[in-house]
């Protein structure tokens, strides 16, 4: 956490303004907190801050400067609105190229300690904000909790991520994020070099010359040419592998349920059962994740569907096989050979029967592991976690959904505004209770399947929930949370009349079957209701219940029902004059002249109780509720 910093001067020029901080402020900082909405709008922030929940600017955190530009003319800033927030701390479990170390050290403290015991990590993970590991360290449910909700961030340098426990991951808000692409070579040619040795017995018979024999019928193999692979997932890995095979003049099948055919069809591979595959196949190379469906897909009556004598290579997860079967189809000769670069337990047993098999080759997890794909991967994973630290969404989210980054640019005011009536919403729930039945409208003039409402649905989510639980609620949990709340959130698309150029005209949320602290924000149909809309780049409240009204969200806000009549907003503003209360904005939404009306009275201070009883008291007061945001 950090404290409020001084800005030594604050000045603008042609629509720009410069708030300078003391350099000695931001040396070590990682970022600054910009809790001024005009200011945090104006730079970005607002959609990186409320992503994470945490309070990121990205270009802070590369290099801190100490000079902030700001676009815009109308920028004032308090001192106390920027906050410098120490470095984050990333913990590196396990070894990561140096260009990865490189770029986590210019925005955070690199901590690099391998070969933790489980309890040991746990006892560390708590001073962490995000810790990067291979396959050899387990992220287990402990380890989420042993972090107090600190832990904001899992980076696992490489593919799989079965080592993290994601459902643990995702109820707490941590991001998971992959290195999925740098590695996918290093281990299809590990596949490939695995597929060769095992063909021409290349590791028995370098054992067997090293131990001074000279065999050469012993290792006589079998050739690859126009021999039939199957390539059991059809993924990155796998299109690899195939394209290889090929090469090698052999015949490839393909097995991968989710494959696209176009895919297979471009590498001239021929996608088939699962089934037909086995049956099929001379060589069968695995390429799929470990996943509770994959888990011990090669059993024995799988193994009882091959050809006899098949060849398997597995470079994907030890425990895609029941190792077991495994053996006893070795000693039957259903399997005639099989190589393995990853095993159930990492390491295995010394005497570990697979390992130990005659017609069984082993490597200890390689596939990953040329210098490229480490340098790769390292880049790839740091990338991704400084970005996710800085509150962005890294494309290689695997526990959140994937925004692409202009979607995110262009939602970023929205994102705001639907926190904020989430916001709003709850507090005009008498007690804040009883919050179940939760509908949201998005109008908009674009067809219904340009706008991707999912970050609008985590922000209400946040709005509603986080002022009343101390969850810490951001887009990797917000639907989860909604879940185990019990809230039962429905969207619903109405075309609106406008531009498509904005994503959206107004969104309205309204509660079903809730009392309101201000009886004027029940709609026709009984709900509480508040709609608002973008008006310039700025959230606006739009609607109460059935008034009309156009308050900037900004501040907090004070509505009021009254009997329309003139002179009342020189009544109300007077009395919060008086208090030195600074009023934003100020809207009156009316049924007719002279009937009722809300006043809507955007204020950048809190006003005190006694202020808020006096305007209660006027006598064309009705009622009223102070919202705070
Ligand atoms: N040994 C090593 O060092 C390395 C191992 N790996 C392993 O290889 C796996 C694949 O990596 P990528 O190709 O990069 O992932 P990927 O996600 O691109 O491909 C995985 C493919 O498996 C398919 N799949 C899922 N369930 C399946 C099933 N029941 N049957 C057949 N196919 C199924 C998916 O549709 C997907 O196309 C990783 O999950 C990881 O476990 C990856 C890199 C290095
Ligand atoms: O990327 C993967 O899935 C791998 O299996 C590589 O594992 P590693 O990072 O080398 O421990």
């Amino acid at each position: 956490m950090g404290a409020p910093a001084q800005i030594s001067s604050a000045r603008a020029a042609r629509g720009i303004a410069i708030l300078e901080l003391p350099r000695s402020l931001l040396a070590g900082a990682r970022a600054a907190r910009i809790s001024s909405g005009a200011v945090a709008r104006k730079l970005g922030l607002v959609a990186t801050r409320h992503i994470l929940g945490g309070s990121l600017h990205r270009g802070l955190a590369a290099k801190p400067p100490c000079a902030i530009a700001v676009e815009g003319s109308d920028i004032s800033v308090r001192s106390q609105a920027i906050e410098v927030i120490s470095k984050p701390t990333v913990l590196v479990a396990e070894k990561l190229g140096e260009a990865g170390l490189e770029l986590l050290r210019k925005v955070a403290n690199v901590d690099c300690s391998y070969n933790l015991s489980p309890e040991d990590l746990c006892a560390k993970i708590s001073l962490c904000d995000a810790v990067i590991v291979r396959s050899g360290t387990k992220i287990t449910r402990e380890v989420f909790e042993a972090s107090n909700g600190r832990l904001k961030v899992v980076g696992r340098a490489g593919v799989g991520i079965d080592n993290v426990d994601l459902q643990a991951a995702t109820e707490m808000g941590c991001l998971v994020v992959n290195a999925p692409t740098a590695n996918t070579v290093a281990a299809a040619e590990h596949g490939i070099a695995l597929l060769a040795a095992l063909a021409r017995n290349v590791a028995q018979a370098n054992a067997s010359v090293k131990s001074g024999k000279w065999q050469r019928n012993k290792f006589t193999g079998v050739s690859l040419v126009d021999k039939t692979i199957a390539v059991l997932g059809f993924g990155k890995v796998g299109s690899e592998v195939a394209r290889r095979a090929k090469g090698l003049g052999m015949h490839v099948i393909a097995h991968d349920p989710y494959a696209p055919a176009d895919r297979a069809r471009a590498i001239g591979v021929e996608l088939v059962s699962f089934d037909e595959a086995l049956a099929r196949a001379d060589f069968i190379s695995l390429h799929m994740p470990l996943t509770p469906a994959t888990n011990k897909i090669f059993n024995d009556e799988t193994f009882a569907k091959v050809k006899k004598g098949v060849r398997i290579v597995n470079v994907a997860r030890g425990g895609v096989i029941d190792e077991n079967s495994l053996v006893r189809a070795l000693n039957s000769g259903i399997v005639a050979q099989a190589a393995l670069d990853v095993f159930t337990k990492e390491p295995p047993e010394k005497d570990d029967k697979l390992v130990q098999h005659e017609n069984v080759i082993v490597t200890p997890h390689l596939g990953a592991s040329t210098a490229e794909a480490q340098e790769g991967v390292a880049l790839e994973i740091a990338e991704a976690v400084v970005g996710a630290l800085q509150g962005e969404l890294a494309a290689t989210a695997v526990n959140a959904p994937m925004v692409p980054s202009e979607v995110l640019t262009e939602l970023a005011p929205y994102i705001t505004l639907a926190e904020r009536l989430g916001k709003l919403a709850v507090q005009l729930v008498a007690g804040g209770g009883g919050v179940k039945d939760i509908t949201i409208s998005y109008n908009s003039a674009r067809a219904p399947d340009d706008l991707d409402t999912r970050l609008l649905r985590a922000m209400i989510v946040k709005g509603l929930v986080e002022p009343v639980s101390d969850t810490h609620i951001n887009l990797v949990n917000a639907d989860y949370i909604a879940k185990q709340r019990g809230l039962r959130i429905s969207e619903e698309r109405h075309p609106a009349e406008g531009t498509e150029a904005a994503p959206l005209e107004s969104i309205e949320v309204r509660i079903a079957n809730v009392e309101s602290r201000f009886s004027s924000a029940m709609s026709d149909s009984g709900d509480v209701s508040l709609a608002g809309r973008i008006k310039d780049g700025v959230p606006h409240l739009s609607q109460v219940g059935s008034f009309s009204i156009d308050v900037s969200l900004e501040g907090s806000v004070i509505l009021c029902r009254q009997v329309d009549q003139p002179g009342m907003i020189g009544k109300v503003g007077g009395l919060l004059g008086d208090e030195n209360v600074n009023i934003s904005f100020m809207s009156v939404g009316r049924t007719s002249p002279r009937q009722k009306a809300v006043m809507a009275i955007g204020v950048d201070d809190e006003p005190s109780k006694e202020v808020l009883q006096k305007i209660g008291s006027i006598s064309a007061v009705e009622e009223l509720v102070f919202l705070k945001l």
